[in-house]
């Protein structure tokens, strides 16, 4: 599936969001390395710290199904241009650091971005590798 199409399963899935107590709707789509596509909305909780975001609803859907690799994600909410949350960069550097991050307003209007781009200088498992490495060999 091309860019378009996963722009129009975000929206699609922006649909569906449970927000109400923001109001603020989020979609995202996903593609995973094996060319599976994974859809998710926001849901907020009344305890307010329980509410998931979009992106980690289609990414933790996609992991649970088996599909650790994402090759790109496209993000829309309800501002022009939605950006995920710290979280949720942390959380797409987990299982798709070399994914296309894409921001949408539209099919026709976007913005793509690296994880790089979006959280830079990060914390990731090959960090935990290289400390577990170190205390092997003493250094
Ligand atoms: O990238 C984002 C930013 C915010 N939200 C959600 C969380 C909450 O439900 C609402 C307001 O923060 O938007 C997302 O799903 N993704
Ligand atoms: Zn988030």
């Amino acid at each position: 599936m091309d860019i378009k199409g996963l722009i129009r399963k975000a929206l699609e899935a922006q649909q569906k969001a449970y927000v109400p107590y923001s109001k603020f709707h989020v979609g995202a789509a996903l593609l995973t390395e094996d060319d599976e596509i994974f859809t998710g909305c926001n849901i907020e909780i009344a305890s307010y710290s329980a509410t998931l975001c979009a992106e980690r609803t289609a990414i933790f859907k996609a992991i649970s199904e088996g599909h650790k690799n994402i090759k790109a994600i496209v993000v829309v909410g309800d501002t022009d241009f939605t950006y995920p949350c710290g979280i949720c960069r942390q959380v797409i550097r987990e299982f798709g650091n070399n994914a296309k991050i894409i921001i949408a307003k539209s099919e026709d209007d976007y913005r793509e971005y690296t994880l790089e781009e979006l959280l830079p200088h990060s914390f990731g498992p090959e960090d935990l590798e290289e400390a577990k490495n170190r205390s092997e060999n003493n250094v």
